[in-house]
C-alpha cells in the first residue's frame, strides 16, 4: 500500500471490530457511509430496533457475540427541547443505558467511544472550554450527557469521551443545517437567534477523527474535546448555510426572543 493512503491501514494488521450503536442518526449513518473506505475494520452496525441500548440484557447478549474491539456509541436522545419534559426518558437513554454499555464493554474488554456534548457546561466562560474545565449542565439534555460520563468512569479505564458540539450533518438525520434548509423552502423570513456562540461540527469531520483514534491505536483515553474549529452564533450559521446552497431569496432576521423551553449556554466552544 502507497505512503498516502497509509492513514487508513491499522498499525498492526489485525483486523478490529467495531460496533456502532444508534447507527440510524445522523452520526452512526456517517460511519456506515464510510464502511467501505476502512477495509481493515470490521463493522457491525446496529439501529435502535436491533439493539436497544436500554435493554440490558440484549446488550450483553450482543457484546458476547459480536465480541467488539471497540463500541462506538452513536445511541442517544438528542431532542434538547422534549427532554425538559421527559427528563426520565433522556436519563435513561443517556445515563443509564450508557451505564449498561460500560458494563458490557468492561466484560468484554471492549474499548468505549462515546460521544459527548459541548452542553454539559453552563456557557459562562469566555474562553474555550478545556477538558478540565468543571461541567455545570444547565438543561436536561446536558445533565443527562454528564450522568452519562460519570457512569463510564465508574466502569471503565479504557474508555474515550469526545464531546463535540453543534453537529450538522448535510445528509443525514436532523439537525439544525438541515432544518434551516426546509424551513427555507416554506418560509420567506427566518428569525435565528444571535446569542450563543459555539462550533459547528461537520458530522464528516467527526467520524474521521474518532476512526484515527482506532486506526492509530490511541491509548490516550478520558475525555478529549473535538469540533470544527469556526466559532460563530446561530445566526451566522444559518447565513453560512443559505449561501453555501445559493439561496437569496430568504430574510434572515436576528431575533434572540425565539422561544425555547431548554436554556442554552451562551459560550460553549471547546478547546
Ligand atoms: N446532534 C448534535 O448537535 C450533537 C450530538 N452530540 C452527541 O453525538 C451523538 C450522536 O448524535 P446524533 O447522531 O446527532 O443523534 P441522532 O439523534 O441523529 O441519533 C441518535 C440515534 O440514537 C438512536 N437511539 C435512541 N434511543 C436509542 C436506544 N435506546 N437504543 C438504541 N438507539 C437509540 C436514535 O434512534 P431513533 O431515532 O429510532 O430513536 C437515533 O438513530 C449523541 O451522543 C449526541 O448526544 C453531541 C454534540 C452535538
Ligand atoms: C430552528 C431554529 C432554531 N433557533 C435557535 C434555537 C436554539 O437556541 C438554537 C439551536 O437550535 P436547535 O434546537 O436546532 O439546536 P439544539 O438542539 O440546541 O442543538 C444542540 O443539539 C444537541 C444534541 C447538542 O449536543 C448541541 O451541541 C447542539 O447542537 O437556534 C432559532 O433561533 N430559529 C430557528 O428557526
Amino acid at each position: 500500500m502507497s505512503k498516502n493512503t497509509s492513514h487508513k491501514r491499522l498499525l498492526s494488521s489485525e483486523k478490529k471490530t467495531i460496533l456502532v450503536t444508534g447507527a440510524n442518526g445522523q452520526l452512526g449513518m456517517t460511519f456506515r457511509k464510510h464502511e467501505k473506505d476502512y477495509q481493515d475494520l470490521n463493522f457491525v452496525f446496529m439501529d435502535a430496533k436491533a439493539l436497544d441500548i436500554k435493554n440490558q440484557k440484549a446488550v450483553d447478549r450482543v457484546f458476547e457475540q459480536v465480541k467488539p474491539d471497540y463500541c462506538i456509541n452513536c445511541a442517544a436522545y438528542t431532542n434538547v427541547e422534549k427532554a425538559e419534559k421527559e427528563p426520565e426518558k433522556a436519563f435513561l437513554v443517556n445515563a443509564v443505558a450508557v451505564e449498561f454499555l460500560a458494563m458490557a464493554c468492561k466484560a468484554q474488554s471492549c474499548i468505549l467511544i462515546h460521544i459527548s456534548t459541548d452542553y454539559v457546561f453552563d456557557g459562562e466562560k469566555t474562553t474555550p472550554y478545556t477538558t478540565t474545565d468543571t461541567p455545570n449542565p444547565i438543561n436536561v439534555y446536558g445533565a443527562s450527557k454528564l450522568q452519562g460520563e460519570h457512569n463510564i468512569k465508574k466502569f471503565l479505564s479504557q474508555y474515550f469521551i469526545i464531546r463535540t458540539s453543534w453537529l450538522y450533518s448535510r445528509e443525514f438525520g436532523k439537525n439544525f443545517y438541515r432544518t434551516i434548509l426546509q424551513k427555507a423552502q416554506t418560509e420567506k423570513e427566518l428569525h435565528i437567534v444571535d446569542n450563543q456562540a459555539g462550533c459547528p461540527t461537520d458530522a464528516e469531520n467527526l467520524k474521521g477523527y474518532i476512526l484515527d483514534l482506532i486506526m492509530n491505536r490511541s491509548d490516550n483515553y478520558g475525555i478529549h474535546h473535538f469540533s470544527d474549529k469556526e466559532v460563530m452564533s446561530w445566526y451566522d450559521f444559518a447565513k453560512l448555510i443559505l449561501e453555501e446552497n445559493n439561496i437569496q431569496n430568504t430574510i434572515l432576521i436576528k431575533n434572540n426572543s425565539y422561544k425555547t423551553k431548554a436554556k442554552r449556554p451562551v459560550y460553549s466552544v471547546l478547546g
